[in-house]
């Protein structure tokens, strides 16, 4: 149909932007993804180029719609969803003034190590967030201290930071904001006050001219410059990616969970009104949506389907990510073979950037499908690892799943079995996508409702769990004390 409207949904992830065109029932008519470079100047330090990241989201747009055969015209909204974290600064030009600093690098992790000595409590009181480099305060404090120039030009009121969301639409439209979502991710912002919040501005050293201004995830922010492509689009959809994520599986009630299973696994259990604190999970807003905030609980655990690639490329025991598959159920069992895939420490629940990858349980019998049904079955226990803690805090009766490695059965299955919980696994995997889609839809009346949105999610497949109990028990037992023997590791050997 000629006049047949459509959503735009850009998403810019880790290591590549991808832009999907949603129609009025969720399916995807058109996709464009790009990769853009990683840089790591030194060790431990990673960074993006802002004007890469640009030029790789705009291409995508490009691409989905012709791909999708549809003009910008046709196009009723624009959505943004992003890798969260990662700090940009730029001037009122939209230049760039330094490279994006990524959620991934360790380059202030000292700096936190001693703020969170004597802060520790009051920045989870106030923000949520267990202090950590991975958030955005510590990483703009290094920019104000170490960019020559910029503090001074910040107090001037000419320096404009943001994480990308804010760059992508500051870029599209000139407006400098973010959404609650995002904004609970920087460790400067008050999540029960809902606003920066000045002790913490005061403790890093940030100028507030720098802010952009907060705003629900679903309104209109502003309008595409017509240079850009050819019409004025309002953007009128902003989540980090996780909480789209949550978001386009319409987990909208208190206890509804979603895991996505990517290079990391990023849990998220819905609690609502209620701000809930865990000593190992992080307290996050979900979304800013009708006037009030829903928050949740957040599990995340930094390496599981890189545990795949690591199979793939480190060791090269396998050619592609989906032959663990057939290696995996080649076996019976595990046969007592574990595989901790702590490759840069453990994050939720054991926070101990000290642990280390480790396999146990070798004989003379192990092979290549031992070590494959061991990484997939890491990836459940972690997971169960995170859904554990949450459940001491709200009800959980299943798991909605979405990202690259669901698309493997045997870990579907062994994971719903060793949760004793069903996975649900939607017809639509791109949920971060259509998360940021639907925020922007019901800005703007595309869609009317949660209720209509709730109706549109339909399930591919429900993996029923099947393991008994005295089974389920017994291996998760195993991994636990496999845990153990992985956890300070590099403190003990010294590197
Ligand atoms: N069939 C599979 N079985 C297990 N892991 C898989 C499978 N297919 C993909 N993966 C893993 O999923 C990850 C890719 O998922 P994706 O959602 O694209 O991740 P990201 O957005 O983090 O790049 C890779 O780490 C890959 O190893
Ligand atoms: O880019 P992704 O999908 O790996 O997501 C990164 C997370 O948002 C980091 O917190």
């Amino acid at each position: 149909m000629g006049d047949e409207k459509f959503i735009l949904s850009l998403d810019e992830g880790t290591t590549s932007a991808r832009a999907i065109i949603f129609d009025r029932e969720g399916n995807v008519r058109g996709i464009g993804q790009y990769e853009f470079p990683q840089h790591y100047p030194k060790p431990g330090w990673v960074e993006h180029n802002p004007e890469e990241i640009w030029d790789a989201q705009f291409r995508t747009i490009k691409t989905a719609l012709e791909r999708a055969k549809v003009d910008a015209g046709r196009i009723a909204a624009i959505g943004v969803t992003n890798q969260r974290e990662t700090t940009l600064v730029w001037d009122r030009n939209g230049r760039p003034l330094y490279n994006a600093i990524v959620w991934q690098c360790r380059r202030t992790a000292e700096m936190v190590e001693e703020i969170k000595r004597e802060y520790g409590n009051v920045i989870k009181e106030k923000t949520g967030l267990v202090p950590d480099a991975y958030f955005s305060a510590s990483k703009l404090k290094w920019l104000l201290d170490n960019v020559p120039g910029l503090r001074e030009r910040a107090e001037r009121g000419e320096v404009l930071f943001g994480t990308v969301d804010t760059f992508l639409i500051y870029r599209l439209t000139g407006e400098h904001v973010t959404d609650y979502s995002n904004a609970s991710r920087t460790m400067l912002f008050n999540i029960k006050r809902l606003d920066w919040d000045d002790e913490l501005l005061e403790l890093f050293d940030i100028p507030a001219e720098v802010l952009p201004e907060v705003r629900e995830s679903s309104e209109v922010y502003g309008y595409t410059g017509k240079e850009l492509l050819g019409r004025e689009i309002p953007v009128s959809g902003d989540a980090g990616d996780q909480q789209a994520a949550l978001f386009g599986q319409a987990a909208f009630e208190t206890g509804m969970v979603k895991a996505t299973y990517g290079t990391g696994s990023f849990i998220l259990a819905n609690t609502g009104k209620m701000v809930r604190y865990s000593d190992n999970l992080l307290t996050t807003i979900a979304w800013g949506l009708n006037g009030r905030v829903s928050y949740a609980l957040e599990g995340s655990v930094f390496v599981t389907g890189a545990a795949v690639q690591w199979l793939r490329d480190g060791i090269r025991i396998i050619e592609h990510a989906a032959e663990t598959e057939g290696l995996a159920r080649k076996l019976e069992s595990n046969e007592g073979v574990y595989f901790v895939p702590a490759f840069v420490g453990l994050g939720a629940p054991y926070w101990d950037q000290f642990a280390r990858g480790l396999i146990i349980g070798i004989t003379r019998g192990t092979g290549r499908e031992h070590l494959a049904r061991a990484t997939l079955e890491a990836i459940a226990y972690l997971t169960r690892d995170v859904i554990g803690e949450m459940e001491k805090l709200v009800g959980i009766k299943e798991l909605r799943v979405d990202g690259g490695a669901t698309a493997n059965d045997f870990l579907m299955q062994f994971q719903a079995d060793i949760l004793n919980r069903r996975v649900v696994r939607p017809v639509v995997k791109e949920t971060t996508a259509l998360g940021a889609a639907y925020l922007a839809g019901l800005a703007v009346d595309y869609w009317e409702s949660l209720d209509e949105i709730r109706r549109l999610w339909r399930a591919e497949r429900v993996f029923e769990p099947a393991m008994d109990g005295e089974t389920r028990e017994r291996l998760y037992r195993g991994w636990k004390e496999a845990v153990k023997r992985a956890l300070g590791w590099a403190k003990v050997v010294g590197v």
